[in-house]
């Protein structure tokens, strides 16, 4: 028997399990391969699909993802998952080609862990970009500066993000060495807790995650890409544990990811480093670029903001704004498609064809 407290089962899930009255026993995803959808349940990984009413009546983004919990029915070997839990919290990104729509990437997040490697791959404008996605998504974030051994000095790394005045904890490690491996095993990463990785390629993340495993669960990119060529499907698991029993999800395709509009409601609450300055300024709808009286401008021009910090908050949002008139575009398109084919419906009755 296997107990879903270590899959991260907590009371909230248990509340709603007994609450919703399905009768029917719980899982959580941890992968999702086309129609396939992996399941941890407490006698073991069970393959399901969805069932035919999940299937019709879900829009994308509510169908299960990796790190969501589910009510499921067995049939022999197999199974069908019938309902979803309500969800902590959810991890998405522009759909890559689609501009407007949402991707959902990861859903029940307690940590993410946003690598980050000490060589020309460091750089605070897209550590501020996840943290700010992060800070939307209600997603704590824990910042991992890997390949420590190529640094001398950690104050200068620190210094440079605590510009940033966000509240988000720092720590230091060499897959190389070894060195910070231990503290992040025993003191930083939480039994019981989910954990993304979230960093670009080359970072080290399969380097991390092998050394927290202590063994090649994932493998770096020296030997070869598995998860583009499909190998080990068998054994791959999005959602896996680690022996410290902490759990990580690391799905293939977890990259860059930008802002959707929907989420940062108003922007300058994701940015206390602005927001400590905003509220002087004269004018409450101020957009801190040109109008008069701007606190903002003036404590970047007297040196009390920083000015890179100021500057990555102005590229984040011109990127939203696109954003948001992109869906704005979309959804004119969908109301004017929609008066055309119900012209042509009525169009068609009228003419009989
Ligand atoms: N100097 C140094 N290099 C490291 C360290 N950890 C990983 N690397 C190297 O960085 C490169 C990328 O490591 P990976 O673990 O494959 O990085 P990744 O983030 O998983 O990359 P993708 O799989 O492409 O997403 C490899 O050549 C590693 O040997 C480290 O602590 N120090
Ligand atoms: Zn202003």
């Amino acid at each position: 028997m296997i107990s879903l407290t270590d899959f991260g089962w907590s009371d909230f899930h248990l509340q709603y399990f007994t609450h919703s009255n399905h009768g029917l026993p719980a899982g959580r995803v941890i992968s999702v391969k086309g129609f396939k959808y992996m399941l941890i349940t407490e006698t073991g990984e069970l393959e399901t699909e969805l069932s035919g009413k999940l299937l019709y009546a879900t829009s994308p983004e509510d169908l299960p993802k990796v790190g969501d919990w589910v009510f499921f029915m067995k049939y022999d070997d197999a199974g069908y998952i019938i309902d979803v839990f309500p969800r902590v919290n959810v991890l998405s990104r522009k759909s890559a080609g689609n501009k407007t729509e949402r991707q959902v990437l990861a859903v029940n997040i307690d940590f993410a862990l946003i690598v980050q490697g000490l060589d020309r791959d460091f750089n605070l404008m897209r550590l501020e970009r996840y943290l700010v996605q992060l800070a939307a998504c209600g997603i704590a974030p824990i910042v991992i500066l890997n390949k420590a051994d190529l640094i001398s000095d950690e104050e200068e790394y620190r210094l440079a993000i605590a510009r940033l005045m966000r509240d988000c904890s720092v720590h230091f490690c060499s897959t190389y060495t070894g060195f910070g491996i231990d503290a992040l095993n025993h003191q930083i990463l939480e039994a019981h807790k989910t954990y993304i990785l979230i960093g670009s390629s080359g970072v080290g993340k399969s380097s991390l995650l092998n050394a927290l495993m202590n063994t090649n669960v994932q493998q770096t990119n020296s030997t070869s890409d598995w998860s583009s060529k499909g190998k080990h499907t068998t054994t791959r698991r999005d959602l896996f544990r680690l022996p410290n029993g902490s759990l990580m999800i690391d799905t293939p395709g977890m990259r860059e990811f930008g802002l959707t509009g929907d989420e940062a409601h108003s922007t300058d609450d994701l940015f206390p480093a602005i927001q400590r300055f905003s509220s002087s300024c004269r004018f409450s709808d101020c957009t801190h670029m040109s109008e008069p009286g701007c606190a903002v401008t003036e404590a970047v021009a007297s040196g009390n903001l920083d000015a890179q910090v100021y500057e990555s908050y102005l590229k984040l949002i011109r990127e939203q704004r696109r954003f948001t008139i992109n869906a704005e575009d979309k959804k004119r398109m969908e109301k004017q498609f929609g008066r055309i084919t119900r012209e042509a419906k009525t169009h068609r009755k009228r003419y009989k064809y």
